[in-house]
């Protein structure tokens, strides 16, 4: 069960930094219709010192003098008379109040005139017989509660609609409209306590192993904070877990609580997000301190990028104040912690790249904990979790056999999956949930992710499969490319399929290391263009990424040959170019070069590959079947990479034609001892660098 947590404490919360707002905003508003109904009651014209009278009694005074002023209400029928000071100290009109607080501005007495022809003819004989100077005064007024109701109906269509937008916004849940209202400022966290709630812990959360692993130290942290403040060492505040919907963000943050069994403050960046100035703000406040006063504890926002997004950089109309204020006042509570404060922020996206830097800097959300689709292996341990709950399945299912049948599909499409399966056998009447149930929600799911554009055909699958074993072979045949890690098809972000390196760190980089990545980064499109003799759209970003390094060696680091030794890289940078720096001519010949550079490389990859093509194709194979793999299995095909230490002596070529037929050597070099040779290990390799950077100087 979840419930909403309440705070009926002071709402002003007491600001520790210095700019912050005493009240929260609506107190403001608040305050100015407050105002506005005082001026209509206290500075109103009849408020009661007025006492009431007759025509008679009026027609009286009238004769005696003591009149000053009579303003006629012509459509309420309604006298009002001012007497003169004199009148005043009379005892006849002892009933009349003296001390009017408000200056004297109301009248004496009022009455009910009757019929208003009648009454001016009376004045007016009054007048001639006692010879008195009057003039009174028409003026028109509406009762005093319509007068108030017309003063106040702007103010009551303003609260009406602002009352209509709050239950709007927040889902209409609990509370009467007031309570809305006045909650407005709190923070809408939903809380799970470890005490009332059914413990989600690691055991629910199938795969994302190295995510787990990461997450471990902050369950341990909350477990035993002493044992790392004693050490002195400086605690993690959040993380970020970084993946595509659906994939377990959410479940391996609760697991987290869980595994530490600490409070969970649970919600949505966009949850801060209101039309009012400061209830953003106000909220994250609300939320830090409700989480303090439960810590230790967990503080998870998903869609952190709704409020974590750069600054001045997601909206041109340029009013993104409010949410600026609310992401600053995220990092000053999370500044704000001490080290005795136990409480982790952990935040969801999908979209880590837009995130503001400000965000993931050193103390906040410093670690990113990336949560991937799953894979064939992790598909198959989610349905081991979600079939557990099932409580009839039939005997023969074969978790191995779903998972090959939902590439591409998420936790979450997985858990949908096997609820759908339940539901479609109790349709049909039958026993148990059976395989025949599964495929026909595996189905169904496909059917809602198809239109999502989420799936990939099986033909696509195998040209993705090609890509990727292209850029793991040519990389991996490749002395100076970056050593391989992992390669897969399962999609991640924007890209079909990735291919994870170990990049070295190198302060210099040579000529023949970046051919030798240019060449890896077109064996993608090469092993397109040699297995299926087509090419396709998905080497955009290769593309890009190879013509970027071919345009650095070219016109930045001087590393061409009919370039030449010169650089147009200005380090300066201060102003902008308007017109390049060399001339036409110049410019074709850069065209020229960057292009024949990318040709090159890419006729190279088509080579290697060719040479390998059956290696290529059993790589391709193993990754349609397994869909990751992993340095191990590179070796299983090509044996460990071969490269040995090279002669100092026979490397100082720097030039591309010579890097390029040195390369092309070592390509073929490979070819011959590829199942012989097995001595370079990580180290040496690093050794070699090291040396090759040295002797390059
Ligand atoms: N690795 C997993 N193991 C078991 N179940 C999973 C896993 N990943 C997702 N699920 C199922 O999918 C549901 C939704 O996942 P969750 O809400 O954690 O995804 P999310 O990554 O937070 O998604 P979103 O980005 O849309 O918020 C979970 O409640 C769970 O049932
Ligand atoms: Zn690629």
């Amino acid at each position: 069960m979840t419930k909403h947590t309440k705070q009926n404490k002071n709402t002003s919360p007491k600001g520790k930094g210095p700019n912050k707002p005493k009240f929260n905003s609506y107190w403001i508003y608040i305050g100015i219709i407050a105002l506005f109904i005082g001026v209509q009651f206290f500075g109103g014209s009849n408020f009661n010192n007025t006492s009431e009278t007759s025509p008679s009694e009026f027609e009286n005074f009238l004769r005696n003098g003591d009149v000053e002023r009579l303003i006629i209400y012509k459509n309420t029928r309604i006298a009002e008379v001012y007497l003169t000071e004199e009148a005043k100290e009379k005892p006849e009109h002892q009933s009349v109040s003296k001390d009017d607080a408000f200056g004297g501005q109301s009248p004496d007495y009022q009455f009910e005139f009757g019929d208003l022809q009648n009454f001016e003819n009376k004045i007016n004989e009054i007048k001639r017989e006692n010879d008195i100077q009057l003039n009174p005064r028409y003026e028109t007024k509406n009762d005093f509660w319509g007068d108030i109701l017309i003063g106040l109906l702007p103010f009551i269509v303003i609260i009406g609609i602002w009352i209509f937008i709050m239950k709007r916004m927040s889902g209409g849940a609990g509370g009467g409209p007031g309570g809305q209202i006045f909650n407005i400022g709190k923070s809408k966290a939903k809380l799970f306590d470890e005490k009332t709630e059914v413990k989600t812990s690691f055991k629910d959360v199938a795969g994302l192993e190295g995510a787990k692993d990461e997450v471990q130290e902050i369950v341990d942290f909350l477990k035993h904070p002493d044992k790392y403040t004693n050490l002195g060492g400086k605690i993690p505040k959040g993380a970020i877990l970084v993946g595509p919907p659906g994939t377990g963000k959410t479940l391996l943050a609760k697991a987290v609580a869980g595994e530490a069994g600490v409070p969970f403050f649970s919600l949505s960046g966009s949850d801060f997000v209101e039309m009012f100035v400061g209830v953003g703000a106000s909220r994250v406040r609300d939320l830090f301190k409700q989480a303090k006063e439960k810590s230790p504890s967990i503080i998870f926002i998903d869609e952190i990028d709704a409020i974590g997004r750069a600054r001045g950089k997601s909206n041109f109309s340029g009013s993104n104040d409010e949410r600026e204020n609310t992401l600053n006042q995220l990092l000053t509570e999370m500044d704000g912690f001490g080290s005795k404060t136990n409480v982790i922020v952990l935040a969801a996206t999908n979209r880590a790249d837009v995130l503001d830097k400000a965000l993931v800097r050193a103390g906040r959300f410093d670690r990113q904990i990336y949560v991937d689709l799953p894979d064939l292996n992790e598909r198959k341990e989610i349905f081991d979790v979600h079939l557990r709950p099932l409580k009839k399945v039939a005997d023969e299912l074969d978790t191995d056999f779903l998972a090959k049948q939902t590439p591409g599909f998420s936790g979450a499409d997985i858990a949908n999956v096997c609820n759908e399966a339940a539901l479609i056998a109790a349709r049909n009447g039958h026993s148990a949930v059976g395989k025949q149930d599964f495929l026909d929600a595996v189905d169904r799911i496909i059917g809602g992710l198809e239109k999502k554009n989420k799936i990939m055909t099986l033909e696509e699958k195998k040209a993705i499969a090609y890509h990727e074993a292209g850029h793991a072979t040519v990389s991996w045949l490749l002395e100076y490319a970056a050593p391989l890690v992992k390669v897969t098809i399962v999609p991640r972000g924007q890209s079909l399929g990735a291919a994870w390196y170990l990049p070295e760190e190198r302060l210099i980089v040579r000529t023949e290391q970046m051919l030798d990545e240019m060449c890896a980064t077109m064996g993608g499109r090469a092993a397109e263009k040699v297995v299926f003799d087509k090419i396709s759209t998905g080497a955009l970003s290769d593309l890009e990424k190879v013509t970027k390094q071919a345009k650095a060696m070219v016109t930045i680091y001087g590393l061409n040959e009919k370039i030449g030794n010169l650089t147009y890289y200005d380090s300066q940078g201060q102003e902008p170019n308007f017109t390049k720096p060399y001339s036409e001519k110049t410019s074709e010949l850069i065209d020229e070069e960057i292009s024949k550079l990318i040709e090159i490389q890419y006729e190279r990859a088509i080579d290697i590959l060719r040479k390998n093509i059956d290696k290529l194709h059993k790589l391709a194979e193993i990754l349609l079947e397994k869909e990751v793999i992993f340095k191990d299995d590179m070796e299983d095909i090509f044996g460990k990479r071969p490269f040995v230490k090279p002669k100092m002596s026979e490397r100082n070529g720097s030039t591309s034609a010579k890097a390029n037929a040195q390369s092309k050597k070592d390509a073929e070099e490979i070819q011959n001892n590829v199942t012989s040779s097995d001595e370079a290990s990580p180290e040496s390799k690093e050794d070699k660098e090291n040396e090759k950077t040295s002797s390059n100087e």
